[in-house]
């Protein structure tokens, strides 16, 4: 059974304007799945109108029976009147999660050196520095499901290392991710599956060997399934 299975026939942010259409994908177990497309081709508004964030959707999307998510927007948003570490405490309470997840918290914000500015405003961090505090509040939780939207934007070169083995480490537990970035070789090195978005639909799914047949990406690069605009003549 599929933790996620989203079928959309169109959906979009105003009645009769259709952002998005026809597109269709399933998420496993340990399964990680890049979402890649140019800027403004309907990634993150594929993400918004599955989690129901979107006020037009024409369509069907299905989780699993108890399983639960964690969801890293593209720009970070934290609650302006809480410190760093009252936003763990406040979902700890709201989803009744226990102090274990409270160690847990600290443990990753260890790693992400953030354990020494917990009682500050997240408002007043970095960019890198708030998008660590959100990573860290999507994985305390233990989701079944993680969807990531730009996970890699403002980190520093050790952080973006971490991530990507907290993300290995999350993909052995069984947690099924979808990821969006534009940082095409990382994708193709550690995704199982791809899914690109072109043009507000779905251009190609699948395997690497299959999407890239899908795109004639000859090369066996996926920088080849996005579409680049002809550079406008001067
Ligand atoms: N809040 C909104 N209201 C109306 N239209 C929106 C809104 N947010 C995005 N759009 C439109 O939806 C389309 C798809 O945008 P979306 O943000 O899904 O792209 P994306 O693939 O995530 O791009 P990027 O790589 O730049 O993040 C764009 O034409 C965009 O202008």
């Amino acid at each position: 059974m599929s933790l996620l299975e989203v079928n959309i026939q169109q959906a979009g942010y105003k009645a009769n304007i259709e952002t998005i259409r026809n597109i269709h994908f399933s998420i496993m177990k340990s399964e990680l799945v890049g979402m890649i497309g140019s800027n403004g081709a309907g990634k993150s508004s594929t993400i918004k109108a599955f989690l129901g964030e979107l006020p037009f959707l024409n369509g069907e999307v299905k989780r699993e029976k108890g399983s639960n998510y964690s969801y890293i927007p593209e720009r970070p948003i934290f609650y302006p009147e809480l410190t760093l570490w009252e936003h763990f405490e406040f979902i700890t309470a709201v989803e009744e999660l226990g102090e274990s997840s409270l160690s847990y918290a600290k443990e990753i914000l260890k790693k992400f050196r953030l354990i020494d500015r917990i009682h500050e405003f997240p408002a007043t961090f970095s960019k890198g520095m708030q998008q660590k505090g959100m990573i860290a509040l999507a994985l305390f939780t233990k989701p079944d499901l993680l969807i990531i939207d730009e996970p890699f934007m403002g980190l520093d070169p050790g952080s973006t290392k971490l991530l990507l083995n907290m993300l290995e480490e999350e993909r052995e537990k069984g947690t099924g991710i979808l990821m969006c970035t534009h940082i095409l070789d990382t994708a193709q090195r550690i995704c199982d599956s791809f899914i690109i978005i072109e043009n507000g639909t779905m251009k190609a799914s699948g395997s690497l060997g299959e999407v890239l047949e899908a795109c004639g990406a000859e090369d066996g690069s996926l920088y080849s399934c996005i579409s680049i605009e002809d550079e406008v003549n001067e």
